[in-house]
């Protein structure tokens, strides 16, 4: 199924540079036990027209967040949002979104799903239905106006999504990861659809603003990639402009050279030439459940990742190691991550390195490998620490996950907190440090703790 599209062209669609989208100072906090908690921090961003910006960061750094202020659906807790220079105070009317999941009514065809955002704009019947069959038929749907969502594979549903967004002829086209709920054949053929599309000028919008954790993605979609860091909380860490001629050809070398670039940001590497290590680690003695959160990764990730690295010789290229697997490298940095902060890895250049221990780890057997883990993560991992000394002070040796839980709600979301409990119960399980009751929700000092199993300055 192709799309209604001119033959493609070779440049880069001439930038206009109307300003379309501004934020400055923009910060934006949610609720947590203990007040508002930021997640976005001082956030200055312009979208022109003729312009596709990429908003780039791992899970949980704030990018749908900031869509959603762009777009007007979340209010700013500090700083502007103005749209044509005018600040908002509700739905941006300059912008539409498609969301990552769809976001149909299945119990409206096609044909009225695709209606429903006239509607809300108060657009009368027959002006709506012929608005909708041609956005139907630009986005290549043409022929399934009355079938109902459950009838469309995936890739057919998020057509739908598109005719909905871009029948209103919004100045800016908001996505929100909306390739990352299908097939891979199918996304990179929507993918390549949208971007002939919007480089032919028949998309009905002036600018595109994509959010993705997808480097390659962002490189292969975008004039500007902005990527944000999560550490302490949303900042735009750095704004590449790919300046990369259309249709883009993914095994240039300067196509390779950004997605290289690209990825050392977002890991937080440093360049070249520089001792490898994380930009934004604190030093160990400095590190605080609250300044060094556990990353998302579970101890039989994170153990097959480092024995993969382990049978590459100890040693190997992420990005191949990712390609080896099928897999993004953004996939995998949560457990990269992870190895990282147990100095069971170092980055190299491009190479994830075990360090002597991790290759001891990824070499033993469990009862060894959780030895191995156990010393780990009470050299490095603070809520793991914390969780451990704050047990084996109780004289009861058990702890309700509510103690910590509070604790934590100073620094994060409930959200967060529940990730950052979740994982430092299986990180902490593992090394038999202690076990983790759901029924009363409580954590209790494992039988085979070693009370001279060192914790850093205790
Ligand atoms: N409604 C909410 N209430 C409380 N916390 C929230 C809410 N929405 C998001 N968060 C938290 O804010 C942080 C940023 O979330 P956001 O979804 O914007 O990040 P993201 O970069 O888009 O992540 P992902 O790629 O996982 O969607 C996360 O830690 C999340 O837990």
């Amino acid at each position: 199924m192709a799309m209604n599209v001119l033959p493609s062209t070779t440049t880069t669609r001439p930038a206009d540079g109307d300003l379309l989208l501004e934020t400055a100072g923009l910060t934006k906090s949610y609720a947590g036990a203990d007040g508002e908690l930021p997640v976005l921090s001082g956030i200055d961003l312009q979208v022109r027209a003729d312009e596709v910006v990429a908003l780039l960061g791992k899970s949980g750094s704030g990018k749908s967040t900031l869509l959603r202020c762009l777009a007007g659906l979340l209010p700013a807790s500090s700083g502007t949002v103005t749209y044509k220079n005018t600040p908002l105070t509700g739905a941006n009317p300059g912008t539409a979104m498609v969301f990552q999941t769809f976001a149909l009514l299945p119990w409206l065809t096609v044909q009225q799903n695709v209606e429903l955002g006239l509607e809300a704009k108060g657009v009368g019947a027959a002006e709506r239905a012929e608005a909708a069959r041609q956005a139907i038929d630009l986005i290549g749907l043409d022929g399934f106006e009355s079938a109902y969502p459950k009838e469309l594979s995936g890739g057919m549903r998020q057509r739908v999504g598109f005719a909905r967004a871009l029948v209103v002829e919004p100045d800016v086209l908001m996505m929100d990861e909306p390739f990352s709920a299908l097939d891979v054949l199918t996304a990179e053929n929507l993918r390549g659809e949208l971007m002939e599309l919007w480089e032919s000028g028949q998309f009905p919008t002036r600018a595109i603003v994509l959010v993705t954790h997808n480097i390659e993605e962002a490189v292969l979609m975008a004039d500007r990639i902005v990527v944000l860091g999560s550490r302490p909380y949303g900042t735009i860490r750095e704004v590449f402009e790919v300046g990369l001629d259309r249709p883009r050809d993914r095994n240039a070398a300067a196509f390779e050279d950004l997605i290289d670039r690209v990825y050392r940001t977002m890991t937080g590497r440093q360049k070249e030439g520089r001792t490898p290590g994380r930009a934004e680690s604190v030093e160990l003695d400095k590190r605080t459940p609250a300044n060094t959160p556990l990353p998302q990764a579970s101890v039989d990730g994170l153990s097959g990742l480092a024995e993969m690295v382990l049978n590459r010789g100890g040693r190997c290229d992420l990005a191949d190691l990712a390609d080896d697997l099928g897999l993004e490298i953004d996939d995998i940095l949560p457990q990269v991550d992870a190895l990282d902060l147990l100095a069971f890895t170092t980055l190299t250049g491009d190479d994830l390195l075990l360090t002597e221990t991790g290759e001891r780890f990824a070499d033993a057997d469990v009862q060894e490998s959780k030895k191995i883990f156990a010393e780990a993560v009470l050299g490095h991992a603070p809520l793991v620490q914390l969780i451990t000394r704050s047990l084996r002070q109780n004289p009861g040796r058990a702890l309700r996950s509510g103690f910590f839980r509070d604790i934590l709600a100073h620094h994060f979301t409930s959200e967060q907190v529940t990730v950052q409990l979740e994982t430092a119960t299986d990180w902490g399980r593992y090394a038999e440090l202690y076990s983790y009751d759901a029924e009363p929700q409580e954590y209790r000092l494992g039988e085979n703790d070693d009370a001279d199993a060192r914790i850093p300055g205790y």
